[in-house]
């Protein structure tokens, strides 16, 4: 078995364990709702921090689990997440996994500014053990030397969908729209000399609840792409296991001429309510009623991963590397990945061939940026997991663009 693999996944799955605790232990809920008798604006501030609060801790213990393991790795693991914490008397507090569980709760409690009972139960869930039992994963011969490796973690992906905590939204042909089924959890790892993903994994949390105790149940899928060896999880499959033409088509009759006429959709999309009028106006002629809307970058990712859509679509700078990273290191395992929207449309509309995609790469900044936006995915990106959808996707975009 490959052995960051799997610490990376176990990290990721005690993360959904910390998620899943703010929502369902009484005195962390109370956290969440606690202001909801007072004045709107202290509510919403009081259960930020909060939120904060879990984001901060979850990237704290994912990377104090992995360097646990793996000694040295601490220098190579960036986050959304800064470990500084202002509690609500302004005091900045740095928040960390303690070495005992004790140590940890009264830090916490600290953070908290007294509330111990929600603190010692956030320490409990920092300090268990995780088993993961994955038989494929075990199967998995392939060591990747630690010293040349970078990881990139988005705690809580799809934030404002954690916070809402809307557990009823309903499916469409399989993709939630919103609620807590968005809520995702991504760590990523690539090779820090060429930038190139090498495994990654996507935990959701909150995938399935149980209709009888409400409890949420979650879900993790990984991949790992290192010297031509390909491995996924078991519940993927790569596109090529189906291939049955999946069209959809409607036949109408002409406003004017009324003549009779067949349009056939055949790419299904999702894209952020964030995308431009144009374009989405563009994709809705393209993929008719096969074009989606989604909250969270990782949610949307997992779609194609999972097969519910051929192609995740944004052409705006809203994504960061951390959003990405993860679900490309699963889709160059199942033969496909995430390209740069902008460069993807400079190549085809000079003619030229792609030969070399232009595949995001997570090791070097963006020039001249500032900030967090040093590492936004400038361009905007196009995820994949089949290169047949690409190019036909990009064909069809080329045209409607009138590139
Ligand atoms: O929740 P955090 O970790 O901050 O990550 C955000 C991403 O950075 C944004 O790109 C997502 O917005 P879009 O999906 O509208 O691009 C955003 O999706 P959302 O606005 O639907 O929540 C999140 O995935
Ligand atoms: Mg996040
Ligand atoms: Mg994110």
């Amino acid at each position: 078995m490959s052995d960051i693999l799997c610490e990376v996944i176990r990290a990721a799955e005690k993360a959904a364990e910390i998620a899943r605790a703010c929502r369902s232990e009484e005195a962390l809920f109370q956290l969440l709702v606690e202001k909801r008798k007072g004045n709107e604006s202290s509510q919403n501030k009081f259960t930020m921090d909060f939120i904060t609060l879990a984001d901060v801790l979850i990237q704290e213990v994912i990377k104090h689990d992995i360097v646990k393991k793996f000694p040295g790795l601490e220098h190579n693991i960036s986050g959304e997440e800064s470990n500084h914490f202002t509690n609500e008397l302004g005091d900045v507090i740095t928040v960390k996994v303690c070495p005992t569980e004790e140590e940890t709760a009264a830090l916490l409690n600290q953070v908290l500014n007294g509330k111990m009972v929600a603190a010692e139960v956030l320490a409990r869930v920092v300090h268990q053990d995780i088993p993961i039992t994955d038989p494929v994963l075990d199967a998995v011969k392939l060591e990747v030397p630690q010293s040349t490796l970078g990881i990139w973690v988005d705690p809580i992906d799809a934030t404002y969908q954690y916070i809402k905590g809307c557990g009823d939204s309903a499916p469409i042909h399989g993709i939630y729209s919103h609620g807590l089924q968005c809520v995702t959890i991504l760590i990523g790892v690539y090779d820090l000399s060429t930038g190139v993903p090498v495994m990654g994994v996507i935990n959701q949390p909150f995938a399935l609840q149980d209709p009888k105790s409400s409890r949420w149940e979650g879900q993790y899928y990984w991949g790992i792409s290192y010297m031509g060896t390909k491995i996924f999880s078991t519940q993927l499959t790569t596109s090529d296991d189906h291939d049955e033409d999946d069209s959809i088509c409607h036949i109408h009759r002409h406003p004017d001429s009324g003549e009779i006429e067949y349009e056939c959709h055949h790419f299904s999309v999702v894209t952020s309510t964030r995308e431009t009028e144009r374009i989405k106006t563009i994709l809705s002629d393209m993929c008719g009623e096969r074009l989606h809307f989604a909250a969270g970058a990782g949610y949307k990712s997992l779609c194609v991963v999972l097969g519910l859509v051929d192609i995740y679509s944004i052409s705006g700078d809203y994504t960061f590397r951390w959003d990405s990273c993860a679900a490309h290191a699963i889709l160059l395992s199942l033969g496909g990945g995430i390209v740069n929207w902008e460069e993807c449309l400079k190549h085809m509309k000079n003619g030229e061939t792609m030969l070399d995609l232009p595949h995001l790469v997570y090791n070097v900044d963006e020039a001249g940026a500032d900030g967090l936006y040093k590492w936004s995915n400038k361009g905007g990106l196009i995820a994949f997991k089949s290169k047949e959808h690409l190019e036909n996707f990009l064909s069809l975009l080329i045209e409607k663009l009138g590139l």
